[in-house]
């Protein structure tokens, strides 16, 4: 039998919303048992300086300058994440002994796969020391030094969750991860993978939200619920380069900018970009070997009723259908968190965490770099 690690993975996604954090034993290939999973939200004076990090980020050439607030933001980025990880070892009756490894994400700041530069924020070396637990972080590097987008990483997680599911979904079966950008993984009975960005997911919702002084997000989806779409707006988002283009590429959060306010009615702002999220999978889907038969929806855009809605009928209409993560067995609060744990595991046995069918990369590519306690 071959050995089994403890891993806690930690994702702080594009909306900056907080920090998952997810415990699984792995043998980073098939066997994945998951444990327990928890978050952890930001204060939304963290969250403001995250943005400044976001725009001070703009100007960097070497993905390892610090310009600007990066500095002192990563090393307290990198406090806030141990102190989310002794507060999910001691909520959950656990001790540092007890984690072989942290899988680290960290904050993505920048993200040009044009321009082969990708940045997370997150000191390794810190949380290591602050947590005494193994670090495996900076995942995404070496896939870029391999010619690969740097993203989406996730698939590998999926292609092993695929074959461990409780009630298996109609094959081919694609994994949504509906976050701030939304990504999608395609598995099929071949062994068959691809995977890719499929378009904004919540954060043109959120910043429209934000816009109007209505919080970070759409609840439920309840203001979307009572808007109508505006197909004008919608059709100026799914004509850009992104979706029109042969070659699938990866996405930063600036990729897309959210309307002007006054374009729309804030109800129908918040539609038209749920819509914009549930029609940017579908389009990105028929680029994909073969069609899906099932959807399985993960990340917190699964809880706006109107992506769910548009996404269901879309999918419907392909003869596909949609199911919450949740339904599947699965918790799609955490699968992120639970991946980046995954990923630590196949990073210490020197496996691939990406392939040419999931980041564009030249072969299949192992990467991270890993810090003892
Ligand atoms: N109850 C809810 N109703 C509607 N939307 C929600 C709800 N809860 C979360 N969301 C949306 O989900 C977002 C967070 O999703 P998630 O945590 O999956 O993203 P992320 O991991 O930060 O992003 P990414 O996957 O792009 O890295 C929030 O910003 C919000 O837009
Ligand atoms: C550069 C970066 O952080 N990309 C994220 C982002 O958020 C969703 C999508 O864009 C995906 O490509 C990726 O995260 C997921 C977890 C991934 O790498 O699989």
């Amino acid at each position: 039998m071959t050995a089994l690690y403890r891993a806690i993975g930690l994702m702080s996604g594009t909306s900056m919303d907080g920090i998952d954090l997810a415990l699984i034993k792995t043998d980073g290939e098939q066997v994945v048992e998951r444990i327990v999973a928890g978050s952890q939200n930001y204060s939304d004076a963290f969250r403001a300086r995250l943005k400044q990090g976001l725009v001070d980020a703009r100007g960097m050439v070497q993905r390892d300058e610090r310009v600007g607030v990066l500095g002192q933001l990563e090393h307290d980025l990198t406090l806030l994440h141990a102190i989310a990880v002794q507060d999910f070892l001691f909520a959950n009756g656990l001790s540092a002994d007890d984690v072989d490894v942290i899988g680290f994400h960290g904050q993505t700041v920048l993200h040009r796969p044009d321009d082969a530069l990708t940045v997370q924020i997150g000191d390794g070396a810190l949380l290591a020391q602050e947590t005494g637990i193994d670090v495996v972080y900076d995942m995404r590097a070496e896939d870029m030094r391999h010619s690969g987008q740097g993203a989406p990483l996730i698939p590998a997680y999926h292609a092993a969750l695929a074959h461990n599911l409780e009630q298996q979904p109609d094959m081919p079966v694609v994994f949504v991860n509906i976050g701030g950008i939304s990504n999608l993984t395609y598995v099929d009975d071949a062994g068959g993978l691809a995977a890719f960005d499929s378009g904004p997911g919540n954060m043109l919702i959120d910043q429209w939200m934000e816009l109007h002084g209505q919080g970070s997000f759409d609840a439920g989806g309840a203001l979307a619920l009572r808007g109508t779409l505006n197909s004008e707006l919608a059709a100026h988002y799914l004509s850009n380069a992104f979706f029109t283009g042969n070659q699938r590429r990866s996405l930063d959060r600036g990729d897309f900018a959210v309307p002007s306010i006054g374009v729309v009615s804030l109800e129908d702002g918040a539609r038209t970009l749920a819509y914009v999220a549930a029609a940017s999978i579908l389009q990105s889907a028929s680029h994909l070997p073969q069609k899906p038969r099932s959807y399985v929806v993960s990340g917190g855009g699964r809880k706006n009723a109107a992506i769910m809605a548009e996404l269901t009928a879309l999918a419907q209409a392909e003869g596909a259908v949609v199911i919450d993560a949740d339904t599947a067995g699965l918790d799609g609060d955490s699968m992120e968190a639970e991946a980046w744990g995954y990923l630590a595991v196949r990073s210490l046995k020197g496996l691939p965490l990406t392939y040419p069918s999931t980041t564009g990369c030249d072969g299949p590519v192992s990467g991270g770099v890993l810090v003892k306690a």
